[in-house]
């Protein structure tokens, strides 16, 4: 069991930040190249990275007016949880790169903010010790692994400390090229450990003199074999709701549909297939597709309380943040993490308000023009 003592928040800096540029600011000036360029980079030359972000300024607004926004509640559910609004933390490797409490401190942050953290397979930290600071508010996010009983011991592990739902992530059977990572070979730290995945030394074992080390990590555990059709042995290992993460079409969301699993639209921030679509724009068809039988979620980009209104407004429950959440960690612990998941809300409810609505369950599809 890890025992770190996770100090009280004291980041001065965190009060003068005023949006999540300015976290992001401040997150990246406190990593080394080789943690920066590990969570800034996407695939090849990062066109999908960009576009998650222009879709979703491409999108307008269509604001109604002169309507009592004087209590504006931007509560919601997730899979029957509820959010204090629909902004969720999408599942990132190393958590220990950011800051000294890793993924605790984002459990943490999770936790009294009233979101919801997705722990990955990769994480740095025993998944048992971040459900305890998570209270609830956990998903853990899957890699399938070649080794069947190693992914179900992590499955039932899950279940076991209290995680509400298993994420399959379904968009990188092998690891995007990230170049920065290529070029200055990406390793991890030495104190760093990947309880998940196998002993530090293991870990060692697999390295190599160059290119980005992540890929050998990676590529000797994950099945490239696993299809719709394993998903049948993943129910039964686990009585959790399936969500399928990387979905970007409305022939697969169909099928996730069919199998019963939730989708959560996803180009893995541009981190895999680059000149994938971007996720807003995927998120229509995907709806349209699953016609309301299974929860839709999406992640990539968000960085603005109107991005989240934009992705509900077509369709989606709750948005999920990547990289957001990171540069927070690493600007300011579990204080940082809490800072943009608070300037997003805030920003949010003042969205809410200036486009006439009361509550999210007014956010439909008229307010937005393509
Ligand atoms: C540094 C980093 C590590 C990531 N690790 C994982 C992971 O372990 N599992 C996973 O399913 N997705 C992983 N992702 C993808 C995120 O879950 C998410 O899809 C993406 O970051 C969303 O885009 P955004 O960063 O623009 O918010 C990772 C993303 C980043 C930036
Ligand atoms: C390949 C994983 C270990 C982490 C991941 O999903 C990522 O770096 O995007």
């Amino acid at each position: 069991m890890t025992t770190i003592n996770l100090p009280d928040a004291d980041v001065p800096e965190l009060s003068g930040t005023v949006n999540l540029a300015d976290l992001e600011a401040l997150g990246r000036a406190r990593l080394d190249r080789n943690a920066l360029e590990y969570y800034a980079s996407g695939a090849n030359d990062e066109v999908t990275l960009r576009a998650n972000r222009e879709g979703f300024r491409a999108i307008r607004l269509r604001p109604r007016v002169l309507v009592d926004v004087s209590n504006v509640d931007v509560r919601t559910e997730v899979l029957g949880l509820p959010l204090a609004c629909p902004v969720g933390i999408a599942p990132s490797a190393f958590h220990g790169l950011a800051h000294e409490t890793a993924e605790r401190g984002t459990a943490r942050a999770a936790a009294s903010a009233g979101s919801l953290m997705t722990l990955s397979t990769f994480s740095n930290t025993p998944i048992e010790d971040v459900a305890r600071d998570a209270v609830g508010r956990l998903w853990f996010q899957l890699y399938p692994y070649t080794d069947r009983e190693a992914s179900a011991d992590l499955v039932r592990r899950a279940e076991a400390a209290g995680a509400r739902a298993l994420v399959v992530t379904v968009d990188a059977p092998f690891v995007g090229r990230r170049e920065p990572n290529e070029r200055h070979r990406f390793a991890l730290p030495p104190h760093l450990g990947v309880p998940n995945a196998g002993s530090r030394e293991h870990l060692a074992r697999m390295e190599s003199e160059s290119g980005s080390q992540l890929v050998n990590y990676f590529q000797g555990l994950v099945d490239k074999a696993f299809t719709w059709a394993d998903l049948a042995w993943l129910r039964s290992v686990t009585t959790l709701p399936i969500v399928l993460k990387g979905i970007l079409t409305a022939e697969d969301a169909l099928l996730a549909a069919e199998h019963g699993a939730h989708v959560w639209v996803s180009n893995h921030g541009g981190r895999q297939l680059d000149t994938a679509v971007s996720s807003i724009e995927a998120l229509p068809e995907v709806v349209e597709a699953v016609e309301g039988r299974v929860e839709v979620y999406l992640d990539g980009g968000v960085t603005r309380g109107t991005d989240v209104l934009k992705a509900v407004a077509l369709g989606a429950r709750a948005v999920f943040l990547g990289r957001a959440a990171l540069w927070g960690l690493a600007a300011g612990g579990e204080a940082g993490v809490r800072r943009t998941l608070d300037l997003l809300q805030d920003e949010l409810r003042l969205a809410l308000a200036l486009c006439g609505k009361q509550n999210i369950g007014q956010v439909g599809r008229d307010l937005v023009r393509l």
